[in-house]
């Protein structure tokens, strides 16, 4: 029987959460794969401090000390564009298969990654990086092969999803729901790319990349946050109705993407007026499907991790062989 070796690029929220998963899940991973998953390496930036994992994983904060081992799959949970791009790229020319869930990195560079995944004949899988637990880039990679898709209205940020409910709900303040957003595990290591929309912008940059198939550039992306949003406003307009959403809209013209990501408010007929919480939405229109909704968890260790090993099973059921090491 053959095996998959993974390395984790980051221990934090989604790495962890990924090495508990594989760990749990490995009786049904190796029946599923007919193969046994094992984490080989996790890179850290501080390799001084102890992590749980078992005593045969090497941890360690050196790239070339992850490669120098026998990896199949690299899994990229770390944060920025640099030096993920950089080790991803030195990974693939080492014939691995790439996992991210790392979205601002891949609004970067993700274009370039997957032509030079093609090149060498590896996988590159991002279903992590927009809406979390939400299978929303396998859906619209199936959806483009015959579709034209011309709107995609979203809600692609838990963290706003889940301040924007609790100011609302409970009445607390913008920052005290924040914290409690982070102590669950939901926020970005830095929260203002979450409430000034750079992370809903990032996701809307790679849904528009993946519906046209062209290199989208920043500036067709308009961005704003919550963080103008006044708490008593929150919690009156409700009573008028209206519940104030972090909106990603994006229409496509003839291969032209417009891309607006503002927080709006909605009343109940809108379609993502009812996601609250952490959940995300994403309402898709298209030529022959007409409109179809997603819906589901949206940041967070396990909806996470769940999709991101779901990419490591397609890479094996569907896409390479599992080779015996
Ligand atoms: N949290 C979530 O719900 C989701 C997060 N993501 C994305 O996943 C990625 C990870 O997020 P999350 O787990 O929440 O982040 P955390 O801040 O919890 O963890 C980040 C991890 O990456 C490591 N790391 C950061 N920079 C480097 C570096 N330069 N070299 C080596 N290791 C590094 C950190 O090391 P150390 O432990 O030593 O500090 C840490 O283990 C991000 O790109 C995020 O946008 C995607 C979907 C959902
Ligand atoms: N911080 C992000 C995490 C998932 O992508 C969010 O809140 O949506």
């Amino acid at each position: 029987m053959g095996s998959v070796n993974v390395a984790l690029l980051g221990f934090g929220t989604v790495g962890s959460g990924v090495y508990e998963l594989i760990e749990r899940e490995q009786e049904r991973l190796s029946e599923s794969l007919n193969g046994s998953v094992n984490v080989v390496a996790v890179l850290v930036k501080d390799d001084s401090i102890k992590r749980d994992v078992s005593s045969d994983v090497l941890v360690t904060s050196n790239i070339d000390d992850v490669l120098a081992q026998p990896v199949d799959v690299i899994v990229d949970a770390i944060v920025g564009v640099e030096p993920a791009f950089t080790y991803l790229c030195k990974a693939i020319d080492q014939g691995c298969h790439i996992i991210t869930a790392n979205k601002e990195m891949f609004a970067y560079k993700g274009f370039e990654l997957k032509e030079k995944a093609k090149e060498q004949g590896v996988a590159v899988h991002y279903e992590a990086t927009v809406a979390g637990g939400v299978p929303v880039i396998r859906t619209l990679s199936q959806l483009v092969s015959v579709n034209e898709v011309v709107r995609i209205e979203a809600i692609l940020n838990g963290t706003s999803n889940y301040i924007l409910s609790e100011m609302r709900n409970k009445q607390i303040d913008l920052n005290t729901a924040l914290q409690e957003a982070q102590r669950l595990g939901y926020a970005e290591a830095d929260p203002t790319n979450d409430i000034e929309g750079f992370d809903a912008f990032y996701k809307a940059v790679i849904l528009a990349e993946l519906v046209t198939e062209e290199r989208v550039s920043f500036n067709q992306v308009f961005r704003q946050g919550i963080t103008g949003l006044r708490q008593e406003d929150v919690v009156n307009q409700q009573l008028k109705g209206h519940r104030a959403k972090h909106i990603v809209t994006l229409t496509i013209k003839q291969g032209e993407v417009n891309g607006v990501v503002e927080p709006k408010w909605v009343t109940a007929k809108h379609p993502l007026y009812d996601v609250e919480g952490v959940n995300n939405g994403v309402v898709v229109t298209s030529q022959y499907n007409g409109q179809l909704k997603l819906e589901g968890p949206g940041a967070g260790k396990g909806p996470t991790a769940s999709v991101i090993v779901e990419d490591l099973v397609h890479i094996y059921k569907h896409e390479q062989k599992i080779v015996v090491h």
